[in-house]
């Protein structure tokens, strides 16, 4: 049984859910979800097969942290909804898509325009006016469901991954304060702000900057798997020339699924096996 929020003020429970498969062997899951104190939301979602030239093929693995591996996009929503709301807007999906995994700044700007309040509010404004309140609220985020299972499993079977976020150094150190042991378990970790990140997702520099940082760099781009919750970041992998794996929010409109190799509910839901990698020594997958 799926999990997905572990935050108990956004947790959803499933109603339901159906699992179609096509004759190409792509699934289509429709689900139903229920929020707290929200009318229920259907989803559905196609779950991607692999394409052929990907499976039984990958060497490397890079995660993306906010929303794939940590629970931490909710605090962005809840910030952003707040900052609007003075402004007499809403904080929608639309919008939130447009900023989720840019960096921070890059996605102020978006912010600021698309919200039409950029006359009263500039990008570097809006940084400081969100920044006391993330501050209280990163250090209380919690892993993804399956995100401690799957780096333990790759670490144990000695599958090279590394992590590539849009956060900078600080509030990377506050969302990871009570993680530290397994995010010392990547072999390296390139952030937002490193020199070599010139351009946030969707361009291709964090992903690059991450594959040449392997041991056995250099590594072929090809056989690297990213994994991802943001269509900035899904369109980064690919422009970096990498299979991705999508795991989006239910909320996410399913437009933008269509650039990832695989799309998942949850990281609960990855089979290695499909992509060459050791199965999971706790379930068949
Ligand atoms: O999704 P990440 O880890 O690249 O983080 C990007 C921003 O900090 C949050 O959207
Ligand atoms: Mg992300």
């Amino acid at each position: 049984m799926l999990q997905f929020l572990q935050s108990p003020s956004s947790t959803p429970t499933r109603l339901f859910q159906h699992f179609i498969r096509f004759p190409n062997s792509n699934i289509f899951r429709s689900s139903q979800f229920q929020f707290p104190n929200r009318t229920p939301i259907t989803v559905s979602m196609a779950t991607l097969s692999p394409d052929t030239s990907s499976e039984g093929s990958i060497t490397h693995v890079i995660f993306d942290m906010d929303g794939l591996l940590l629970d931490t996009e909710g605090f962005y929503t809840e910030v952003q909804e707040k900052i609007l709301a003075r402004y007499d807007k809403t904080f929608d999906w639309s919008l939130k898509a447009k900023m989720m995994g840019r960096k921070a700044i890059e996605a102020a700007r978006v912010f600021v325009e698309e919200s039409g309040i950029s006359d009263s509010l500039s990008p570097e404004d809006f940084l400081v006016e969100r920044e006391d309140m993330l501050r209280s609220l990163f250090p209380q985020s919690e892993l993804m469901p399956g995100a401690s299972r799957l780096i333990r499993h790759l670490h144990a079977k000695g599958v090279p991954f590394g992590l590539a976020t849009g956060s900078h150094r600080r509030h990377f150190e506050l969302k990871t304060q009570r993680h530290g042991e397994l995010f010392k378990l990547m072999h390296h970790i390139v952030l937002g702000d490193d020199p070599e990140v010139k351009q946030g997702k969707p361009s291709p520099d964090i992903f690059l900057a991450a594959a040449k940082r392997f041991a056995d760099a250099p590594v072929d781009a090809e056989r690297t798997l990213v994994f991802e919750d943001a269509p900035s970041g899904v369109l980064a992998a690919k422009n970096a020339g990498m299979k991705v794996i999508m795991v989006p929010d239910p909320r996410l409109d399913s437009s933008h699924h269509g650039n990832a190799n695989q799309v998942l509910s949850s990281l609960l839901d990855f089979n290695p096996k499909e992509w060459g990698l050791p199965p999971f020594e706790d379930s068949e997958s």
